[in-house]
């Protein structure tokens, strides 16, 4: 792997077997007593090189295979066939390696625990990850400021509002300093005020620390705002690789609306 890239991915694809049922009650008797099994493939033959310091919108249509991708990258799924490195690792074989240098918010699932404070799964993952006092109580300090989280981490994680408790994600994500995050919709739920320190945050998180980001969303605003250039993922598969500037001009449209662009990719792709 090139030393300047942080993710290396080449012909990834993943399929799940999954039992396949008719409608109606004789149907489900019938798959009950004699299940019809069929591969449903999900990522299919996907090549993806990211460069360190990076900040990639991985996008797609729902069910597009977004988050299989990610699950691989992060070493949670093993592919089917295809190789990836994520820092020079193959993430599901070394995990725990992996593990210690990379970040990951799943925004519909959180990792923190659930029924104690955000601040104590906070402190439980410095004596995981082994981080010294002084650089955690640091990075706290920080996280609160440019997060706005001392005003609730102190609540047990359950009592959280979602864009309160994505936020405290994000601080566990990055409380071992990884030099890769993977954020999947880490922006859901968010109001527009904490969506915009966020996006604050993440700006700052790679201009600033120079980490390579890898985002998926919904919400183009944030693409615009945020990346340095789109993957679009369709049916498992790479339907555009490229700059949102490449892609306005492939439109011959300077200030084509990002929006209008992409949802034209997905109909084409
Ligand atoms: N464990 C599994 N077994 C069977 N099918 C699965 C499994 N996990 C995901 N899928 C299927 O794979 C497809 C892609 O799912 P994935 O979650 O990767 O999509 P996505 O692009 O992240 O979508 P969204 O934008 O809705 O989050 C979906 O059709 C989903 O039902």
């Amino acid at each position: 792997m090139e030393a300047e890239l942080a993710i290396d991915a080449a012909g990834v694809s993943k399929s799940f077997e999954v039992t396949v049922r008719g409608s109606g009650m004789r149907a489900a008797v019938r798959s009950l007593i004699r299940p019809v099994r069929e591969t449903k493939q999900v990522v299919d033959d996907v090549s993806l090189t990211v460069r360190k310091g990076e900040f990639l919108a991985l996008l797609g249509p729902n069910g597009a295979g977004k988050s299989t991708l990610i699950k691989m990258l992060t070493g949670v799924l093993v592919p089917t066939s295809g190789e990836i490195r994520v820092n020079g690792r193959v993430p599901h074989t070394d995990r725990l390696a992996n593990a210690r240098d990379i970040g990951a918010v799943f925004g519909q699932r959180t990792q923190l625990w659930w029924d104690l404070p955000a601040v104590e799964s906070l402190n439980i993952l410095r004596d995981i990850y082994g981080i010294p006092r002084a650089e955690h109580a640091d990075r706290m300090a920080l996280f609160s400021e440019l997060l706005g989280l001392a005003g609730f981490w102190r609540t047990p994680v359950r009592h959280l509002s979602l864009g309160q408790r994505v936020r405290c994600d994000l601080a566990a994500a990055l409380l071992h300093d990884p030099p890769v995050l993977f954020l999947d919709e880490p922006t859901i739920g968010m109001d527009l005020v904490v969506k915009e320190q966020v996006r604050e945050f993440l700006r700052h998180q790679v201009a600033d620390r120079g980490r390579t980001v890898l985002l998926t969303t919904h919400d183009m605003t944030e693409v615009a705002q945020l990346c340095d250039r789109l993957v679009l993922i369709n049916g498992g598969k790479v339907a555009y690789d490229g700059t949102l500037g490449a892609l306005r001009a492939a439109h011959h449209d300077e200030d084509a609306d990002v929006e209008a662009l992409v949802r034209h990719l997905y109909l084409v792709a």
